[in-house]
């Protein structure tokens, strides 16, 4: 290969220096990056051996990323038209000699600290299809990209944009979420095509879909209106109108900060005199145990319990979930409930509210856990998300009453999916190996995030995988670590858990990787239709994770690599194949 793109290429990793040295020794002067196959490189050897991808998902890169080492070099930015750098820690801004990668067809920069503005230069990559920025720290205004006829996805969530959102083209749009930034004024007209969740997270962007309608804009100083001789008095009418309404809504805001404060105050009160009470409450909740929840018109007999000990409402923490938004725990306990399961963990109950919604408690039983330390724990877990986790809404923790909410996900689990009834239906290897790849890649985000504080999900399986409404994949019940005794555990779907599965926190994190090897087997075992030779990898993959040995089972990073690589190859060849 031409040894400027080599230089090139290893001048542009040595500015991410890497933490594990997992790439270093593979790229260097003396190898090629095609004949020799870098690890994160893909070349096109039909078109003269050209650097065709760089995939470096979660390889611990730490560093800036400079663009020019990879565009401005002719002969590579000819050839580059993928580049992959998810889940890394890459920081600083984006230079605009990024949109010299003419040939680009996809940018995924998404789990780094990128910040600055994302530049305008991006608008430029004509042939973008995908461009994945979300979880990252920019700022500014999003760029006009409506002149990117061919872009089908735009994800931008978890920033920190600000100003209006800039025309699409969204008729090519087939995924954009700009959630979670802090975007103003009206949305544009999205024909339809997407829900709230895209738009969520910006407290001042107004219309459609969002249920905040967009207050009238004043009128022109040229319409014909204002043309009459009582335009000034009608304008100084509005906006004095408007000046006494931004004044009664300060005073309210005030006023609800203070009626909060006070009850934070009363919370924080009764949380203290709480084991007392609690204990109380545990002791009559408990009767319930023995009988189930019933459904339907008349209160349960959690709701009956609960109300006569007199259990604060308040002492229910609901975390930062627009879809719950003031959620009481009297509601919860008044609501008709029906028994879904009783796990070794606990017992889980589909709870159906009053406006509609459906959501899911688990009632986790005799966990060692102190509160504060249980409150803790649910805090960290809901700063760390991804779009495959399913986040808790709330929770409620007393001594040895620990509750978590979850919204309730129709359209069941990975295990109904594959051992159900509805197994018969139609369920693609591609769809299996998406799966795959989707579950490991949130494994291996939440194993990076948390790894500071420990927390593995040490209980990983695929009734714990649930799909959303969009019917992408979920992983549940992150963090709820109860370990139990290894010897007597074992899977639903017939796998025995090896002795040392889990046996103490610095070993869950292997734990979990059985558990994704179990799950992989579980989707390897199904039906057939995939290209033998992608099967074949993706079980070598698998058995690597269920290595008797903790010690020898790859770490997730590696594992979300394979998959993703193995998936790159099978897209690859799908293509070239049509
Ligand atoms: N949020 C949810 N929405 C819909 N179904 C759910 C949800 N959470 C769990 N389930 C399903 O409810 C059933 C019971 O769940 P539960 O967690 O009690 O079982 P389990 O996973 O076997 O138990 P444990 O986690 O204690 O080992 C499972 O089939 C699970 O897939």
């Amino acid at each position: 290969l031409d040894a400027g793109v080599k230089s090139s290429l290893i001048n542009f990793l040595s500015k991410l220096s890497n933490n594990n040295g997992l790439l270093d020794p593979v790229w260097n002067t003396t190898t090629d990056p095609c004949s020799d196959r870098w690890t994160g490189v893909t070349c096109d050897n039909r078109h003269n051996k050209s650097v065709s991808r760089l995939n470096l998902t979660r390889f611990n890169l730490y560093g800036s990323f400079d663009a020019s080492y990879l565009c401005n070099v002719q002969s590579l930015a000819d050839s580059l038209s993928v580049i992959i750098l998810d889940g890394n820690n890459i920081h600083g801004e984006i230079s605009a000699d990024i949109s010299n990668c003419t040939q680009l067809l996809r940018l995924h920069l998404s789990g780094n600290r990128f910040s600055g503005n994302l530049p305008g230069s991006v608008s430029m990559l004509s042939n973008l299809k995908r461009l994945d920025v979300s979880y990252n720290n920019f700022s500014g205004a999003l760029p006009d990209l409506s002149r990117i006829s061919g872009l089908n996805m735009f994800l931008a969530q978890y920033n920190q944009f600000t100003d209006k959102i800039p025309q699409f083209d969204f008729s090519n749009l087939q995924q954009f979420n700009v959630s979670y930034n802090d975007l103003s004024g009206p949305i544009p007209d999205t024909q339809g095509k997407f829900d709230l969740s895209s738009f969520f997270g910006n407290p001042r962007l107004c219309g459609d879909p969002l249920p905040n309608i967009c207050p009238l804009t004043p009128l022109s100083p040229n319409s014909e209106v204002n043309k009459s001789k009582h335009a000034p008095k009608n304008q100084i009418l509005m906006f004095s109108g408007y000046a006494v309404l931004g004044l009664v809504v300060i005073v309210f805001i005030i006023f609800w900060i203070c009626k909060r404060r006070k009850s934070e105050e009363k919370v924080e009160a009764v949380n203290k005199v709480a084991s007392s009470a609690d204990d109380s409450t545990i002791n009559k909740s408990k009767a319930l145990e023995s009988s189930d929840y019933k459904t339907g018109e008349s209160k349960t007999d959690f709701s009956m319990n609960s109300a006569e000990s007199g259990l604060p409402s308040s002492s229910l923490v609901v975390l930062t979930s627009p879809v719950v938004n003031g959620l009481k725990f009297g509601e919860l306990l008044r609501a008709p409930a029906e028994l879904l399961g009783r796990g070794k963990n606990g017992t889980l109950y589909k709870i159906v509210m009053e406006t509609g919604m459906n959501l899911v408690v688990k009632r986790i039983k005799d966990w060692a856990i102190s509160s504060n330390d249980f409150k803790v724990l649910m805090q960290r877990l809901d700063q760390a998300k991804h779009p495959n986790i399913l986040p808790a809404l709330a929770f409620y923790c007393s001594k040895q009453e620990k509750l978590l909410v979850y919204e309730f996900q129709e359209n069941g689990s990975l295990f109904r999916l594959l051992h159900g009834a509805e197994m018969g239906q139609v369920f693609d290897w591609a769809s299996r190996l998406d799966i795959a790849a989707k579950i490991a890649e949130a494994l291996s985000f939440m194993h990076q995030e948390l790894s500071e504080d420990g927390i593995a999900h040490g209980n990983l399986k695929s009734a714990n995988i649930l799909f959303n409404k969009n019917m992408e994949p979920c992983i549940s019940e992150y963090g709820l670590m109860v370990f139990d005794n290894p010897d007597s555990s074992s899977f639903a779907n017939g796998f025995k858990r090896p002795a040392g599965a889990i046996t103490a926190s610095s070993n869950a994190y292997k734990a979990d990787i059985y558990g994704l090897g179990v799950i992989l087997l579980e989707l390897l075992t199904g039906r057939p239709g995939a290209s033998e030779e992608t099967m074949v990898n993706l079980l070598q993959v698998a058995i690597k994770c269920v290595n008797r040995s903790p010690d020898a089972r790859p770490t997730i990073s590696h594992v979300a690599a394979m998959i993703n690589t193995i998936k790159e190859e099978e897209d690859r060849s799908i293509v070239s194949e049509a």
